[in-house]
């Protein structure tokens, strides 16, 4: 790695500290460098707090230093008023002459006007250090700005012989567990990672889940329920409080969202989430629902844990074609994340 890419890294690990709490602003750390010395750090810890640069730029205990120093910043320093002040334009007030950057803004607002204020007042800027790992870390932020969607993720549990669900009767409700309970923490880590959760009609009825982060110190997700005949009694967890939004055929309330019967249907209703302002979607069953996204191309990423037992029989796992990103084991359980081709 150059010294370049040894600060950006660190930038990096920076940011990912407000993996939690910073959405829907996305993840950035920074540090400055003077002489080779690293004199201050600092990270983005939520909206509407201080931006990464401002941290480190405040905990410089020596501001002449600053003259003679280079911050590294994991995203394009911003160029316009949102919650706080421009960073580029403390930037250029505290007289520092250098900034290298891992990857530019892409959200309409800044998208190289933070660069091009830096430059027009002379400052040296180099970008594009650890860009590919700077654009997956905030892969969710950059996907709802680049693409106008939120990002989506698939998830589900599935039997060695990829089975969703056993065989049950008509009346037998319950979520029957596939993944090792120790694996709980993961997937709730999972949906502290996401904005919204989107399940179909009949995951509802038949397991009547909770979908919250109760394995996992996070904000729990928006809920979202596929229920096109509007079938579902308000009786379910999905329905306890008002964080939820139920897509149906009809709209009679205001947590109510209406789903087209066409064949756009689900393109739809990402545009609608993305109107919400929801940048990212983890949607988790059952089969048919994630089947009929898998089959609209409307996936980024698939979280597949495979468990080491066999059901035999039931409710077959989606078909999903993809190449593994990431693979590793919890337990019994192997877990894999899959990119589309
Ligand atoms: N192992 C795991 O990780 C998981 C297992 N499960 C299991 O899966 C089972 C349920 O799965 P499954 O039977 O496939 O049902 P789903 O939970 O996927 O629900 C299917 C229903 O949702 C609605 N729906 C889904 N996709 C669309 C779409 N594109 N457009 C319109 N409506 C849509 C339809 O409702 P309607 O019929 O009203 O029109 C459809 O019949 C349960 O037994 C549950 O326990 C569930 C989640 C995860
Ligand atoms: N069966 C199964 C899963 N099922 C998913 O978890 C939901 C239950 O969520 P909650 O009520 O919050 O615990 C259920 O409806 C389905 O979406 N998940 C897994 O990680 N492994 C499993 O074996
Ligand atoms: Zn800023």
């Amino acid at each position: 790695m150059s010294q370049d890419e040894l600060y950006i890294q660190r930038c990096l690990e920076l940011a990912e500290k407000g993996r939690y709490t910073v959405a829907p602003n996305p993840m950035v750390g920074a540090v400055i460098v003077h002489q080779g010395k690293i004199i201050a750090e600092g990270y983005h810890h939520h909206p509407g707090g201080p931006h990464a640069e401002v941290v480190a730029i405040s905990r410089v205990k020596n501001p002449e230093l600053l003259k003679e120093s280079c911050i590294y910043v994991s995203l394009e320093p911003c160029s316009h008023f949102g919650k706080t002040p421009p960073c580029s334009d403390l930037i250029i007030e505290k007289g520092i002459p250098e900034v290298v950057i891992a990857s530019r803004d892409y959200n309409a607002e800044v998208n190289g006007k933070g660069i091009a204020k830096l430059q027009a007042a002379g400052i040296k800027v180099r970008e594009g250090i650890l860009e590919a790992e700077a654009l997956e870390l905030n892969r969710r932020f950059f996907t709802f700005h680049r693409e106008n969607r939120p990002y989506i993720s698939l998830k589900w549990a599935q039997s060695a012989d990829s089975i969703m669900d056993p065989d049950r009767e008509a009346q037998e409700k319950g979520i029957h567990w596939i993944s090792q309970p120790e694996t709980q923490v993961f997937t709730h880590r999972l949906r502290a990672e996401n904005q919204a959760i989107l399940v179909g009609r009949k995951t509802v009825e038949i397991d009547n889940p909770s979908l919250d982060c109760r394995a996992f110190e996070g904000s729990d997700p928006l809920r979202i329920v596929l229920d096109p005949s509007y079938q579902l009694g308000s009786e379910y967890r999905v329905f306890r409080d008002q964080n939820y939004l139920r897509f149906s055929r009809k709209a009679e309330n205001e947590r109510d969202r209406l789903l087209e019967s066409n064949s756009d249907s689900l393109s739809s209703l990402i545009k609608t989430l993305y109107d919400e302002g929801i940048q990212s979607l983890l949607i988790e069953g059952g089969a048919h629902t994630l089947q009929s996204f898998i089959d609209a191309g409307l996936w980024d990423e698939a979280w597949i844990i495979k468990a080491s037992h066999n059901l035999k029989s039931g409710l077959p796992a989606p078909k999903i074609s993809g190449q593994i990103y990431d693979e590793f084991k919890l337990g019994k359980d192997l877990i894999q994340n899959l990119r589309p081709l």
